[in-house]
């Protein structure tokens, strides 16, 4: 195996020192040391120390091919999930999750067709929660830190679909809903700093796993109790059943089962953690994209409010808006979740054979850098700058027709939402969410950025690489007010002539 991996190229120096001392420097620069290793070796697989490993990173479409289509049992990402990576699922979530993965399948199915009847919801969930968050009395521009702001938002819209109101707004049940994915973060990286033999004993201790669904079940257990009496009562269609997500999962289990309400807790945190980060960092991105290049505002408001009058909030008025939908697929190629849209361990023993002849071995991590892809000269012209309206365009060409750069399509040019066997099951509801946040925003305020044309770094630690959390753009409601000393439309002007 050693000889196998010293073929493989790596960022840095590839010796033993490196391999020991490579992993404090992921730590701080990983973004720098990926975007080397896709300059330096592109189209192919490279190695990246991380603490006490080697990460195999792939960098170009074709081997990105050979990763998207391999099965389960060759290069898997439930182990890659379960143990080896970031997550140490086993422990911080509960193994049953991976073993009987229904809450997954509910999301595919029967979530995703329910969207344009629970849209009525988002919408409100989406403007409530702004409105109040932003509190512009109307008269002057208002400081809103962002990442907080959209975590919120997002937070209560997702719950909206998951367990509906009022838990979707109570205090309490959404700390619980936010900070469940930071909790499993931290505390899986303390377990994978472990030796193998010591995670079982001290795994299920460092986990918050039990308090986590302690906490969950306060709020959710009484409803959870209510629904499964009413059926019980009235049979599976009972009146007034609400139509969310707790109701999608509570149809496929057996509700005798006393294990049932603690398990759909779990599940329920599970999706929380799946949509609320990766969603409202997509935003918070997209908003230092607008705020960093604000000539896109009046387009996208144009387009907003031209097409809510036509057709008012609805669903389907959502995917006539070609703009918005460009904007924010044009962002999330720029500014991705994290380094790694793919991340998969080896099980075959024979190792991993990409198509290039490269073998990487068994047990080993494989990611797939959106880096190496999205910012790649023959898929993307001018991959570095920001176009908002770069798929918009490709849109309006005269095979316009045969489009398919929609935000929720996938392809091996565009890895936001990954790619194949495990696409991201909610991007139907992301994509719904950010589109219903881009259009309130726009048409109900103005927004400017707080330091002009700059955009906030990202926050960077290990392979936590997120959208700056302090940040604070400026708001204005109703668009159109002058502002203390500059209004939007000035600084518009000041962009355009190259300021
Ligand atoms: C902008 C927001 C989002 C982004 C960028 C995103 C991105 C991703 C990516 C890159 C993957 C991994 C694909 C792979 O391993 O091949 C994934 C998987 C997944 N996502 Fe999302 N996601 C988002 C929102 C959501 C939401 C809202 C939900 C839930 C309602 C969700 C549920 C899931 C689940 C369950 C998986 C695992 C699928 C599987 O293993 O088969 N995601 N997502």
């Amino acid at each position: 195996d050693e000889r196998k991996i010293g073929s493989i190229p790596s960022v840095g120096s590839s010796g033993l020192l490196e391999y020991y001392t490579g992993g404090w420097r992921f730590l701080f620069h990983y973004p720098e040391m990926l975007a080397e290793g896709c300059e330096k070796y592109p189209g192919r697989v490279f190695r990246v120390p991380r603490v006490f490993r080697w990460d195999f990173t792939v960098a170009g479409t074709a081997l990105t091919q050979d990763v998207v289509t391999a099965p389960e049992n060759v290069l898997s990402a439930v182990a890659a999930n379960r143990d080896a990576s970031s997550l140490q699922l086993d422990f911080t979530m509960g193994p049953e999750l991976s073993t009987n993965s229904f809450h997954i399948d509910v999301v595919r199915t029967k979530l995703t067709r329910n969207l344009g009847k629970c849209f009525p919801g988002i919408r409100d969930e989406v403007s409530c929660a702004f409105d109040e968050l932003i509190a512009s009395d109307g008269t002057d521009w208002k400081l809103v830190t962002v990442l907080p702001m959209t975590t919120k938002v997002v937070a209560r819209t997702v719950n909206h679909v998951f367990v509906g109101l009022p838990t979707c707004r109570n205090e309490d049940y959404l700390d619980l809903a936010m900070q469940y994915t930071i909790d499993v973060f931290l505390r899986a990286q303390l377990i994978s700093l472990l030796p193998f033999f010591l995670r079982p004993i001290f795994g299920p201790l460092i986990s918050s796993r039990n308090q986590s669904v302690r906490k969950g079940l306060k709020h959710l257990g009484p409803i959870i109790e209510y629904r499964i009496e009413q059926e019980k009562q009235h049979g599976s269609d009972w009146p007034g059943k609400p139509n969310d997500y707790l109701s999608w999962l509570l149809e496929s289990v057996d509700i005798n089962d006393e294990r049932t309400a603690p398990d759909i807790v779990s599940r329920i945190l599970a999706m929380n953690m799946a949509g609320i980060h990766t969603t409202s960092n997509a935003f918070a991105h997209a908003l230092f994209d607008l705020t960093t290049h604000p000539s896109y505002i009046n387009a996208l408001r144009e387009e907003a409010e031209q097409i809510v009058e036509e057709h008012g909030w609805t669903k389907a008025a959502l995917n006539k808006m070609h703009k918005i939908d460009s904007f924010l697929r044009e962002s999330q190629r720029m500014h991705d979740n994290g380094p790694f849209a793919i991340t998969r361990q080896v099980l075959d023993p024979l190792g991993f054979k990409f198509s290039d002849g490269t073998v990487v071995p068994y047990g080993s991590i494989v990611n797939v850098t959106f880096r190496g892809v999205h910012f790649n000269k023959t898929n993307y012209e001018n991959p570095d700058v920001f176009d908002g309206f770069r798929f918009y365009k490709m849109r309006e060409e005269p095979n316009g027709a045969l489009f398919n750069r929609h935000m929720t399509s996938t392809s091996l040019d565009h890895l936001s939402f990954g790619h194949k066997v495990h696409t991201c099951p909610g991007r139907f509801l992301a994509a719904t969410e950010l589109k219903t946040m881009l259009a309130h925003l726009v048409i109900n305020y103005d927004l400017r950025a707080e330091i002009e044309g700059v955009r906030p770094p990202d926050d960077v630690f290990g392979i936590v690489i997120v959208p700056n959390g302090r940040a604070k753009p400026q708001y204005i409601s109703p668009p159109g007010i002058p502002g203390p000393d500059m209004t939007l439309l000035s600084l518009a002007k000041l962009w355009d002539s190259g300021r």
